[in-house]
């Protein structure tokens, strides 16, 4: 491996960035490789070297030149699905490009390629399809499951599967085949905030069938076109997934997405046991959550032993707060779990969740279930009534139900607390339960706010407030990288525990303007390092980081993961023979069945 250009001390490494890449392609096939693209940046010695002559026009660019008409091109696009099929086409033609464009307007482009306009993308997937991207496997066809996966790579080669079923995609429900888009999202997310390789992912969907009635009846519809399995089929389809990833990826870390409220949750309680895995919505969602809360509550003063929360929608997302909100409490107040569970109230459809009705819970409800007794003769069926009743400090929305938040349930609140903290977290946006400037007029300017999707600045009695953007993207980014890096055999609660930490240590100064419960999305690269470091000490710790050169020294950590977070930058091109590239032992740069094996890096 050459490393001639790397001056860090920890350019040897594997995934180090800082180096040269290496390539068998020239000419077309060289073009047509994003990831090793460079489109009319190529030098005047590459375009020798790679038979790019009479390929391209004579002038030779700058990657900020290239940005600065990439930037003019998407501007220029009708409509945010419109920019979002913009940048799907410039991923598949140039990867740096692609990345530097985003990372350059991060704050503009986030909400174009992730929530809420990948919704959109998300809904209109049979559509919109141009060229497939990720993998593809359905309940039909579980004997080829193994070879699917295999052809992704060899077993060093991919270090990170993002994996949805499409049943509970954001909060616009059942999107089938179209979640393989959730699963790319995620991806670029890791790669844009985290530095993740973009060639050592692979992006799954696992197609087992819709119960989206409008799917089932569009002629377009490029998923199975049935209704969806359960039960012991289903099961085996995902454990056929797990098992031949495992043995094909034995270092690879499992990112579960947007699974249906019956099987998120039961499906990450079955694999966290024995493999390095992670459910999202359930466990990210819980540790971005509950560091804003940490931010809020340094402003209110509000102190964990008295402290109330109502959760409003006890699904994947609601009950992974809870249960993080508890772990908080115990261990803030040394009380037990089952104490600390009694500050938390957690409302879904039919209201409260009650004991009575503990045959219609999730296992997951089933621990916050509310004594009968204490509810006899109270209205329990209401958010308002139940507000009244609990008074709580921090109110949350995971319900996908837009404007549940009224004015008489936040007024309510207010009544009975300083400073309301109360988070809208249903994506996308239109479905949020309050929308901000609402919230301010509502309580005079004294809530506490963090939202799902991205809102714009507040304006209340002449000042600005910025919303925090309270979404999974602001950890789960962190928690992967360290994962991946520690290559830690397994993801328990303690490693999501250093994570939040971290991430509640990055928060800007905090202060009573309602900005800075969480850093900016501007700040992310900076946070997911803390949050690495942070996992990376604490597999560790544990004896879970099968790595084994990790740096002991903080500043050397640091160092040591920055060297391996891949940047949106050109490197220099190697040309090698094809035979040494087949001594490396890798897929063939440009000859594989699909472009994530078609990289050779260095
Ligand atoms: N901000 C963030 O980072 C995240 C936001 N979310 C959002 O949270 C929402 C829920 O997502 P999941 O938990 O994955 O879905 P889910 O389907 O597991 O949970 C939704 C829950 O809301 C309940 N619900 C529906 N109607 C209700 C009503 N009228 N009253 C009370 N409860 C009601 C459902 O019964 C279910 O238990 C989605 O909009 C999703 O986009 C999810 C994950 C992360
Ligand atoms: C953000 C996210 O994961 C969701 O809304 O499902
Ligand atoms: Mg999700």
């Amino acid at each position: 491996m050459s490393n001639s250009q790397s001056n860090s001390k920890f350019g040897h490494l594997p995934l180090s960035t800082s180096g040269p890449l290496e390539t068998t392609l020239t000419g077309t096939a060289l073009l047509r490789t994003p990831y090793f693209n460079k489109g009319t940046a190529f030098t005047k010695e590459e375009r020798k070297t790679f038979g790019l002559h009479g390929l391209l026009p004579s002038n030779v660019q700058t990657l900020d030149e290239q940005v600065q008409r990439a930037y003019e091109q998407y501007s220029s696009r009708p409509d945010d699905l419109a920019k979002n099929t913009f940048m799907t086409s410039m991923k598949e033609q140039n990867e740096v490009l692609y990345y530097r464009l985003i990372l350059d307007h991060l704050k503009e482009m986030f909400s174009i390629i992730y929530t809420p306009t990948e919704g959109d993308a998300i809904e209109n997937y049979s559509r919109l399809f141009r060229r497939p991207e990720g993998c593809f496997l359905n309940i039909e066809d579980t004997d080829r499951i193994e070879d699917n996966i295999n052809q992704w790579g060899e077993p060093e080669d991919i270090d990170l599967i993002v994996v949805s079923d499409g049943e509970q995609i954001l909060g616009i429900g059942d999107q089938g085949v179209g979640g393989i888009l959730i699963s790319i999202a995620k991806l670029v997310i890791y790669t844009l905030c985290a530095g993740i390789h973009p060639s050592r992912t692979l992006p799954v969907v696992l197609d087992a069938g819709t119960d989206n009635e409008k799917l089932l009846k569009d002629h377009m519809y490029l998923g199975l076109r049935q209704k969806r399995e359960r039960g012991e089929k289903y099961d085996k389809f995902v454990g056929t997934f797990v098992e031949a990833c495992r043995s094909r990826y034995p270092k690879a870390y499992i990112h579960f997405e947007d699974f249906g409220l019956n099987n998120a949750r039961r499906i990450l309680d079955k694999y966290q046991p024995d493999i390095a895995c992670f459910n999202d919505d359930v466990q990210g969602t819980g540790c971005v959550t509950l560091a804003a809360i940490m931010a809020a509550f340094k402003i209110s003063g509000t102190k964990w032993d008295e402290a109330r929360f109502v959760m409003f929608g006890a699904g994947s997302a609601g009950t992974g707060i809870a249960d993080q909100i508890q772990d908080a409490i115990s261990h803030e107040t040394g009380k037990s779990k089952e104490d600390a569970g009694h500050q938390i109230w957690c409302v879904d459809k039919p209201g409260l969740l009650l004991k009575s009705k503990k045959d219609q819970l999730t296992p997951a409800q089933v621990p916050y279930a509310r004594k009968d007794d204490d509810w006899q003769e109270k209205d329990h069926n209401d958010l308002f009534s139940i507000v009244k009743e609990v008074k709580p400090h921090v109110l949350i929305g995971t319900s996908t139900v837009p404007g549940a938040f009224t004015q008489k349930v936040v007024r309510e609140m207010a009544k009975h607390v300083d400073r309301p903290v109360i988070f809208p977290l249903s994506n996308p946006t239109r479905l949020h339960e309050a929308k901000p400037q609402d919230l301010y007029e509502w309580t005079n300017g004294k809530v506490l706010v963090a939202t799902g999707s991205p809102f714009d600045p507040v304006k209340y009695q002449d000042e600005e407030y910025e919303i925090s953007e309270c979404n999974n993207s602001v950890t789960f980014p962190g928690i992967g990288l360290g994962a991946i890096l520690s290559r830690t055999r397994l993801m328990p609660p303690s490693l999501l525990v250093a994570a939040t930490r971290a991430l509640a240590s990055t928060a800007p100064v905090v202060n009573d303007r309602g900005s800075g419960l969480l850093p900016d999305v501007t700040d992310v690269r900076e946070v997911s390092v803390q949050i690495a470091k942070s996992v990376i000490n604490a597999a560790r710790d544990e004896n879970l980081a099968q790595e084994e050169n990790i740096p002991t020294d903080d500043a050397e950590l640091e160092e040591w993961i920055r060297e391996q977070m891949w940047d949106a930058q050109y490197r220099p091109l190697d040309l090698i023979t094809k035979g040494r590239a087949n001594a490396h032992a890798k897929g063939e740069a440009g000859t594989g069945s699909h472009q994530r094996t078609a990289t050779f890096d260095k």
